[in-house]
């Protein structure tokens, strides 16, 4: 590939489509951030739209705002507007709960609509909440629980048994960047007999996603990361609209029931995608949410992936050209575009110290156990000239030996 300059990138940013929506996100002077894959930046809108709710629809309309401000719908509400990001109709996704309450449901949901199967399929290496979540969800229901590699041909292997009645798998792969093929991966999860849930934790506002064009049956996925909606905002949840009517998940609360109000001593279950929830929902988290998808009903998501290709492709080919970095850096993401995510990650032995090093130069990516670097890039907010100069730093460091400094050894909790 062609040498980048600096000057080059200054001009795609002058002609970039997405450059407005720089202006509608506030991110501290001097940081470059490149962890919006954990925990999205603030979009400007939030906190008035979190006042608005305490101080007017709490602070004045009381109890009456469960009506007037519309805080019972939210859920469906939310879900409609998030569903058009992910290829779904708006009455398919409520929002609400955490994804890990959410993955939980969908399992034991599916292996309800599935009997005569017993196999939860996971995969080798998923984030650790999918994989904990699946040994509950097991145990709770004498399911076995089974992983295999998330390759199309490992997956065909661990199918074929015709005893997997539900696979839980990432779009894109929290630690690799990877962004498996939807469509052909849930063909085949059907053409053997078994369900499948998608999480799309990072995958949701990072790539179109096309959820009801792939035939899926469930999804799952949070609004912190590439949606913006804050530290620890409320997940989602899909579901098909051929499976609602007989959907029967396993935290069967009151605000999932057919008629709330008439308190009646059983559950059953309300219509559609409404069923999946459980209790009361995070209204002040909510607004937040609702803020942020003000912001994504305006965005372009084939722009956002051409411009998320085009910021991973600047990032490797300055940082790990043709694979290789600077003092053994090696890129873990694939090269191939289609394959790729909005994220890019380099394993290094020393890859905790050498994060840290950029983080103390204002570049701020994390580090995933046991080796990777890990680069998240959010076309809204994020420029070529800031992804120019977070790969230059990263090489600096690396070819420095800066991160050599003992003080970038010391380990935080949250890493
Ligand atoms: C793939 C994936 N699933 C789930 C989670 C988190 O689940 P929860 O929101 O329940 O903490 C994360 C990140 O924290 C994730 O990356
Ligand atoms: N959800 C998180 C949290 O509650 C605390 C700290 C980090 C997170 C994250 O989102 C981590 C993220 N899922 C990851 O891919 O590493």
């Amino acid at each position: 590939m062609a040498p980048v300059t600096r000057e080059e990138c200054a001009k795609r940013d002058a002609e970039d489509p997405l450059a407005a929506f720089r202006g509608e996100f506030r991110l501290p002077e001097g940081v470059i951030y490149l962890d919006g894959n954990s925990l999205g930046a603030l979009p400007a809108a939030v906190p008035g739209r979190v006042a608005d709710l305490i101080e007017r629809e709490w602070g004045e309309g009381l109890i009456a705002s469960w009506n007037d401000a519309g805080w019972w719908d939210k859920p469906r509400e939310l879900g409609a507007m998030l569903a058009p990001l992910l290829g779904a109709a708006g009455d398919e996704v409520v929002v609400g709960d955490g994804v890990s309450a959410n993955i939980f449901k969908t399992l034991v949901a599916g292996l309800r609509l599935n009997p005569g199967r017993s196999v939860l399929l996971g995969e080798d290496g998923n984030f650790p909440t999918d994989l904990y979540i699946t040994q509950g969800a097991a145990e709770i229901t004498g399911a076995e629980e089974r992983r295999a590699p998330a390759r199309p041909d490992a997956l065909e292997e661990a199918l074929a048994g015709g005893d997997v009645a539900v696979l839980l798998l990432s779009h894109v792969d929290y630690r690799t960047g990877e962004l498996r093929d939807m469509a052909a991966i849930t063909e085949l999860a059907h053409r053997h007999g078994a369900l499948v849930v998608w999480d799309l934790c990072h995958s949701a506002g990072a790539v179109p996603v096309d959820l009801d064009g792939c035939g899926a049956d469930f999804a799952v996925g949070c609004t912190y990361k590439y949606l913006n909606a804050g530290p620890g905002a409320p997940g989602f949840v899909y579901a098909a609209r051929r499976h609602q009517p007989h959907l029967r998940q396993p935290l069967s609360g009151w605000h999932g029931h057919a008629r709330p109000f008439d308190f009646e001593p059983d559950y059953r279950p309300a219509d559609g995608a409404s069923r999946l929830l459980s209790g009361s929902q995070p209204l002040v988290a909510d607004a937040a949410l609702e803020a942020s998808l003000r912001v994504w009903s305006r965005v372009d998501m084939e722009q956002l992936r051409t411009k998320s290709l085009a910021l991973t492709d600047l990032f490797i080919t300055i940082a790990a050209p043709g694979g290789t970095g600077p003092g053994g850096l090696r890129l873990v993401t694939p090269a191939e575009p289609e394959r790729r995510g909005s994220q890019v990650s380099l394993a290094h032995p020393d890859g905790y110290p050498i994060v840290q090093a950029l983080i103390a130069r204002g570049v701020i990516g994390d580090f995933r156990a046991p080796d990777v670097l890990r680069f998240g890039f959010t076309p809204l907010y994020l420029g070529y000239t800031e992804v120019f100069d977070a790969a230059t730093a990263l090489v600096e460091v690396v070819e420095s030996g800066e991160w050599r400094d003992p003080r970038h050894s010391r380990r935080s909790q949250v890493t």
